[in-house]
């Protein structure tokens, strides 16, 4: 993306963010407000940028026929995520396989699959509203996997979830950046670490830091700013040096 600008009214959500992601797992970092969830949006085509380009998968996102292109292509968890509650996971999952046009007779054995690498095996015909928070969320994972995404966009799916779902979860993300690229949003740092290949950090709708996990940890490992854990110092690290007087035209 090039130029990237989101407006929500007076407000300036994104402020000509140009970001090129390949393959691989993406972390998406940034204090409340900076952005992340509209940048996500835009990318998810749900929401229009008031200025930019937007390709994904070499399509032009500006365009009805692109846009159509991407959506079958893409996986996409929302911050707030919709689902039917009287729904069972089987069926809801194959709902999203169908918006996607998943061809039918591959429907069964997608939602299995996903439903078992997201560990709902066992809740497969549970409706919905029975489930845990933590499992309605890995629902919204299994959904966003259905069509093999070759974009996979997750705005927080580590929230809810318990400590040994987010380990496994991050092993997951692992292996779908092997071949997908992966944009995850999260306010826990230590998932980016375990999990992303690289980082960006958004502020104020601007990039304040773009990197990998292990050079934002080495930028903390230098720097005495606050954080229990080298990575969380490189994040206030790099968030105060964005925001020093004079930073803004030495950024990207
Ligand atoms: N629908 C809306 N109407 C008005 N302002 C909005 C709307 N959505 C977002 N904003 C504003 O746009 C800016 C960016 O918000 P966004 O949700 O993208 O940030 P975020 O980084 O995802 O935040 P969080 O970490 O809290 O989820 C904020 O100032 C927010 O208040």
């Amino acid at each position: 993306m090039t130029g990237l600008r989101v407006r929500h009214r007076k407000t300036v959500a994104l402020d000509g963010v140009d970001l090129d992601l390949g393959t691989g797992v993406h972390g998406l970092l940034g204090p409340n407000g900076a952005g992340k969830t509209s940048l996500i949006r835009v990318l998810a085509t749900v929401a229009q940028p008031s200025g930019g380009r937007v390709e994904i998968l070499g399509r032009d996102t500006a365009e009805q026929r692109g846009r159509t292109e991407v959506r079958r292509r893409l996986g996409y968890l929302p911050q707030e995520f919709g689902h039917y509650p009287g729904f069972t996971v089987r069926e809801f999952v194959a709902y999203v396989a169908w918006l996607k046009e998943v061809p039918a007779a591959r429907v069964p054995d997608a939602v299995a699959d996903v439903v078992a690498r997201v560990g709902l095996a066992d809740r497969i015909d549970a409706r919905i509203r029975t489930l845990s928070g933590g499992m309605v969320r890995r629902v919204g994972i299994a959904q966003a996997l259905v069509n093999e995404p070759g974009v996979l966009l997750l705005d927080e799916p580590t929230a809810g979830l318990d400590p040994e779902q987010r380990v496994e979860f991050r092993e997951l993300l692992r292996e779908l950046g092997t071949s997908a690229t992966v944009l995850v949003s999260t306010h826990l740092v230590e998932d980016v670490a375990a999990a992303c290949t690289e980082v960006t950090l958004l502020d104020a709708g601007r990039i304040a830091y773009r990197g990998t996990p292990r050079s934002l940890s080495e930028l903390g490992e230098v720097s005495d700013g606050p954080g229990d854990h080298p990575i969380e110092r490189g994040y206030t690290a790099a968030l105060r040096a964005h925001r020093a007087p004079g930073a803004r035209e030495s950024v990207r």
